[in-house]
């Protein structure tokens, strides 16, 4: 029997990509444009609005006659015509002069303002309509400038774009009736197995229904595609052959599904032997889906999805889904990957990747994704709960409830490119970041240094600063026993966290923690433990020393000295002003 070696899930999907296609385009009319994709890059061919007009029901007028217009010294201006939305006022208009304009009318000539209907008196004085006003109106109020929306030869949707009800009304702008979509690739589906049923079909012993075909067809649809159902494989090779043989020349990308593990009637690999196919991989370190295999005959891709229900959708969404985009034009063609906190306990370790189906939802403000069903490939039933894919990567380890994970989200539309699926912290190493993380702490206990600095730990670090603020010993000639400190917990948590948020104004790219101490602390102990990470150090060592000024000016912890002759409080961090007598109370910071 053969052995097969497993390659890791980015480099199937590196050698799969070499394989990818464009397709061509074609019109539709704009009312079957949605969910498609754009086939050409639209440029605005003129500026929008395509004129200066009115965002308010009021009066055009010009400003300069306002120049004097006040409470004490109301300016009267003559009403010398209407305008509605779709209308232009025909002439010039005059010193003195105001026309009444409603929403989206062109401003007429001479007009530099708009003031609304709300803000003016209106009068009549020998049957001509006045309005009166009693402020200095400034040039340009009022206006919706042309192309303040978009200006003529901005491109406003790129070829690739999935059409939403939003990239619709941008083409109905431009006055596209019929628009330039991807043609949609014809994706083959075969299914293979003598113990599977059609659905109308009642059941029999060692018999199951084919629900693979079915789950594919829609996947294929969800994708993009047009799914093209060619039935069953018969039992004999040779048939079988000529079906895919056939079936191949019909389509654009074909699917299998099944009887390609190296069971005594699992037929693809010989068949993609016998049609001259190029095997690019049949074995992927990952679970559920590690016999997918993917095959090129001309330029065509065959994909031998498993026969497992889970393991033919994972290797659907993760293979064939990405080619289907690219197909289209989509300049994301990957299923878009994110950062959430598990809901459940993996505490099995497994040396593959896994994609374990699940479910996310949002939990006080977290993204929680919590495995659905029987994580089991042959599983068909999770897969109606599931609207993400757990990716918990290889390793000795196992995985604990609340530990941050990256989920594949799989309604998703929006994509992302293969850079970013296998460059961004989200596709790192496990992470080690856990949901009830705290950045900003204050602690009873001794701080673990490396447990601060773990939080701050991120790819884009290029450089994190440890800032340790330890006991001493002598101060001016004084020795310290010990120290102790107190804080008002919640205020304190509170202002390291505010402290955070400055430092993120400050310095954008860092990643902050701070735990201090409070309670007894003998000499050499640890009392503060910074961590900032940052691209580049310089970021990192200033928002450090930021950080312990600030905590110092603003954060209340209170210092207990106890020096070998007496104790001192000290009132404030910058060890200002001592406290005359006792102990300091919560009233002194609130
Ligand atoms: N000796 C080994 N046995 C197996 C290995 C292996 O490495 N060595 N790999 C296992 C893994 S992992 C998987 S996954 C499966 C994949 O098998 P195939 O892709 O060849 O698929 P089949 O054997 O044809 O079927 C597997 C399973 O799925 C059911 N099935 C098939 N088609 C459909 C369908 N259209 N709808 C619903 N269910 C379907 C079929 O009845 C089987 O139960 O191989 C393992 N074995
Ligand atoms: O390909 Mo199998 O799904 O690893 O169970």
């Amino acid at each position: 029997m053969e052995r097969r070696r497993p390659i890791k899930v980015n480099e199937a999907i590196s050698r799969l990509m070499e394989f990818k296609t464009a397709g061509s385009v074609e019109y539709v009319h704009i009312e079957e444009s949605y969910g498609r994709f754009l086939g050409e890059d639209i440029i605005a061919d003129h500026h929008v609005p395509p004129f200066d007009r009115s965002p308010y029901d009021g009066f055009a007028i010009r400003s300069s006659d306002t120049a004097e217009g006040s409470r004490t010294n109301p300016i009267t201006l003559k009403v010398v015509g209407e305008i509605g939305a779709g209308s232009v006022f025909p002439e010039t208009v005059q010193e003195n002069e105001a026309v009444r304009i409603m929403t989206g009318a062109q401003i007429p000539a001479g007009c530099d303002a708009v003031v609304m209907l709300e803000i003016v008196k209106e009068e009549m004085s020998d049957n001509e309509p006045y309005i009166i006003l009693k402020r200095k109106i400034k040039e340009n109020d009022n206006i919706s400038f042309a192309g303040e929306d978009t200006k003529k030869g901005t491109t406003v949707a790129k070829k690739g774009t999935y059409i939403t009800p939003g990239v619709v009304a941008v083409l109905a702008t431009f006055g596209y009736k019929r628009v330039p979509v991807s043609v949609k690739p014809k994706v083959g589906i075969i299914a293979t197995g003598s113990e599977l049923l059609e659905l109308d079909e009642p059941l029999q012993p060692g018999k199951i229904r084919n629900s693979n075909a079915y789950m594919i067809y829609s996947q294929v649809v969800r994708a993009g595609a047009v799914p093209i159902y060619f039935g069953q494989f018969c039992d004999d090779l040779d048939t079988c052959f000529h079906q895919v043989r056939d079936a191949l020349a019909k389509v654009d990308i074909l699917i299998t599904t099944g009887g390609v593990s190296v069971g005594d009637y699992d037929y693809l690999p010989a068949i993609y032997g016998k049609i001259g196919a190029n095997v690019l991989f049949n074995k992927i370190a990952m679970r559920p889906g590690s016999v997918t295999t993917v095959a090129e005959k001309d330029g065509k891709l065959l994909f031998g999805l498993s026969g497992n229900p889970s393991a033919c959708y994972v290797g659907f969404e993760l293979f064939t889904r990405p080619i289907i985009r690219t197909y289209l034009h989509a300049s994301r063609p990957f299923l878009k990957k994110e950062m959430a906190f598990l809901g459940g306990n993996f505490a099995k370790a497994n040396p593959f990747d896994r994609f374990v189906r699940g479910h996310i939802t949002y939990q006080d403000g977290k993204l929680v994704a919590t495995p659905v069903g029987l994580d089991k490939s042959n599983v068909v039933s999770s897969l109606a709960e599931a609207n993400i894919l757990i990716n918990l990567p290889g390793g000795t380890k196992g995985y604990e409830k609340g530990m941050e994970v990256a989920v594949i989200l799989l309604e998703d539309q929006e994509g992302t490119t293969f850079e970013a699926l296998v460059n961004t912290e989200i596709n790192s190493r496990r992470s080690r970041r856990h949901m009830n993380e705290k950045l900003f702490e204050i602690a009873e206990a001794p701080i673990q240094i490396d447990a601060v600095i773990q939080k701050v730990e991120r790819r884009e670090a290029g450089a994190i600063t440890t800032f340790i603020g330890t006991v001493r010993e002598w101060t001016r000639g004084k020795q310290t026993m010990y120290l102790e400190y107190q804080a008002y917990i919640p205020m304190a948590v509170k202002m390291l966290a505010e402290i955070g948020e400055e430092i993120s104004e400050k310095w954008p790219d860092t990643k902050i923690a701070i735990t201090h101490r409070i309670g007894r602390l003998d000499i050499s102990e640890i009392a503060v433990v910074i961590a900032v990470s940052s691209p580049h150090r310089k970021a990192a060592y200033e928002a450090n020393e930021y950080a312990i000024e600030r905590i110092k000016q603003i954060v209340p912890i209170w210092k207990k000295e106890h020096w070998s002759d007496g104790e001192t409080w000290i009132g404030d961090q910058l060890e200002k002003v001592p406290y005359e007598s006792g102990k300091p109370n919560v009233k002194d910071v609130e």
